[in-house]
């Protein structure tokens, strides 16, 4: 797969000192629960050794139950919060987690452009095209779906979606392994440069099997699959651990196995909280006498 090899490293402005580590944000909503969205995302840059920066895009009301409400942020000050950091810090990889309508869309969209970020830029963008919560409690508006595929999948260097949004996004109902490969087809005739399939909802399967796809050849990335509930926030892991590997210089496959790995092993460690579904560990790699 020799595309793999081209992603962008990310130039990120100009590091503070030699000790500064590599920079990546993420353009997301947050989780009063602190399980998934900004919170998973932040986490997870933290876990990889990466300085996490945010542009928030909407606040929710969640825990364990559910999203009860949200109330979205002013496109304006989302595009400003990307502009804001990227013209004084850097980003050396960027993501997107919830971006609830279209006038959102079309803001990140402007503010990335102006900033070099997303396939065309120097900075690498992984666009999670989160649809809805694992309740099925919608996190966008009804114009939001039409312009993440049309205006924000061809800007993206590495599209993320799960079966659910393959589903809302191609009508393709993925039942089995044998259907990821039509389904990443699918979606790279959207536009990114790269499509993962993330096979989490496929719970007959006895293994976890993601799908990633440059157009020409796909690549399978085989992982187990743990017997848990609490997966709140494994997508978010996942692209934001593949995000912290882009900003530190991976090319894409290397990027997308070490997030496979980094969000196996949070599923391993997931932990139960509150009454419903509990969050994976972003922070397995932190051992509980790291503060003694
Ligand atoms: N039970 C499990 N055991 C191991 N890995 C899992 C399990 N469930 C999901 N995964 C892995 O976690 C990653 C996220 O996949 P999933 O399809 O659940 O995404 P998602 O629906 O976007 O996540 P979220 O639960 O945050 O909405 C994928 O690599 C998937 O294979
Ligand atoms: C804020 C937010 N982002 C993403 C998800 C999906 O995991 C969620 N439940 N909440």
């Amino acid at each position: 797969m020799s595309s793999m090899d081209s992603t962008p490293t990310g130039t990120g402005i100009r590091p503070a000192n030699d000790t500064a580590p590599p920079t990546a944000l993420t353009i997301a909503g947050s989780d009063s629960g602190g399980s998934a969205g900004m919170h998973a995302d932040l986490r997870t840059f933290f876990s990889c050794g990466v300085h996490g920066m945010t542009a928030v895009t909407a606040v929710t009301v969640q825990n364990t139950l559910g999203v009860s409400d949200m109330v979205e942020i002013p496109p304006e000050t989302v595009a400003a919060q990307v502009e804001s950091v990227a013209s004084d810090i850097g980003v050396h990889a960027a993501k997107t987690g919830v971006l609830p309508s279209a006038a959102c869309i079309e803001a990140v969209l402007a503010a990335c452009d102006r900033q070099g970020i997303g396939r065309d830029g120097r900075t690498p963008l992984v666009l999670d095209p989160v649809a809805a919560s694992r309740n099925g409690e919608p996190l966008l508006r009804a114009d939001a779906l039409a312009a993440l595929r049309d205006e924000a999948f061809p800007r993206a260097t590495l599209v993320t979606p799960n079966l659910d949004e393959v589903r809302l996004l191609t009508g393709i109902e993925v039942r089995d392994r044998d259907q990821l490969w039509e389904a990443a087809k699918a979606m790279h005739d959207f536009g990114p440069e790269y499509v993962l399939i993330k096979s989490g909802h496929l719970p007959e399967d006895p293994e976890c099997v993601d799908l990633l796809f440059d157009g020409r050849e796909a690549v399978t990335l085989p992982g187990p699959r743990y017997s848990t509930v609490h997966t709140h926030g494994a997508g978010d892991a996942f692209a934001s651990a593949i995000t912290a590997a882009l900003a530190r210089g991976a090319p894409m496959e290397r990027a997308v196995r070490l997030g496979k790995r980094f969000v196996s092993r949070s599923v391993r460690h997931a932990y139960p909280l509150g009454s419903g579904v509990g969050p994976v560990s972003t922070f397995w790699r932190i051992s509980s006498r790291s503060i003694q």
